[in-house]
């Protein structure tokens, strides 16, 4: 039987829990050793729950070195492989929602490059594959063609947790506002991108378009991307940042491997959303009009 005590408790957690939550962003060095991979992401994310994380993000390719001759020979299917049945143990016996990073996925004969989501009691809770392939061409920096091997996903991906809508891009995917657009549309009050940015890209660009989807959906924005390796065929940039609505920078790390363990204070979406309405302002009215006639 529940006690008059029991229910102001509850009431108390509840009114807690809509306030906020603790977030890990989990910068990994990712090396040629699944196994040892695989075992790094998990022991992190116990580490992210004895300091009071309640979502634990991980970056884009943390169980295989990042290059299209690696996909085929690390990817495995979803979720029957080795690293989503140690992800949703470690989900579950944390006790924490995991942001799975990305992993090669197999399925039938495409691979795709993929971001699982585990609740805290490992059931699979979203599954996104990365929508736009990085294929770039910048002659004497960098030439990366992700659609040689991978196939592009087709579906947006957002879900629910402690009460609090997320949506997920992977790394190119935060150069296209459209699809922030539509997870912020779908109410969504922060959007995790796990990335791997490079050493051209990512001085340039990578905490830019992470404060720009912030502040243009008025949202927090977390970029994950594992450690920088200068001897990997592909060096990431590194800098795991998390970003306010207000689109401020709230915490980065440099190129070592790390992690960021914040506050996320929802009434911040709430108070720029006011404050600044631009959500109601749009002139959909014209833009449609100019699009059509185009
Ligand atoms: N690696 C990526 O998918 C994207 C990237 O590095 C960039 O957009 O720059």
């Amino acid at each position: 039987m529940h006690s008059v005590c029991d229910a102001v408790m509850s009431t108390k957690e509840e009114a807690k829990r809509r306030e906020g939550f603790k977030i890990a962003l989990v910068q990994l060095s990712v090396g040629p050793d699944k196994a040892k991979n695989v075992a790094a992401a998990v022991s992190e994310i116990h580490k992210a729950k004895e300091k009071g994380a309640h979502v634990v993000a991980l970056p884009e390719c943390f169980n295989s070195p990042y290059g299209t001759k690696y996909f085929n020979e690390y990817a495995e299917e979803v979720p029957s492989g080795a690293t989503s049945r140690a992800l949703s143990r470690a989900a579950a016996e944390a006790g924490v929602c995991v942001v799975g990073g990305t992993v090669p996925e197999r399925c039938g004969d495409k691979l795709y490059n993929t971001c699982t989501v585990w609740d805290d009691s490992g059931k699979l809770l979203a599954q996104y594959r990365k929508m736009h392939l990085f294929d770039i061409d910048i002659p004497n920096k960098i030439t990366f063609k992700e659609s040689e091997v991978l196939s592009a996903g087709d579906h947006v991906s957002t879900f629910d947790y402690r009460g609090v809508r997320f949506g997920i891009g992977i790394c190119y995917d935060i150069r296209f506002p459209e699809l922030a657009h539509l997870m912020a549309q779908q109410g969504c009050s922060m959007l995790l991108y796990p990335g791997a940015f490079n050493m051209t890209t990512g001085p340039k660009h990578w905490e830019l378009l992470g404060r720009a989807r912030a502040n243009d959906c008025q949202l927090w924005v977390g970029l994950v991307s594992p450690a920088r390796d200068t001897d990997a065929g592909y060096v990431a940039w590194g800098h795991t940042t998390l970003i306010d609505p207000w689109g401020q920078v709230k915490g980065q790390l440099d190129e070592k491997p790390g992690v960021i363990v914040e506050d996320i204070d929802l009434k911040v979406v709430e108070e720029v959303r006011s404050q600044i309405p631009i959500r109601i302002q749009r002139r959909t009215d014209v833009y449609d009009t100019v699009s059509k006639n185009k």
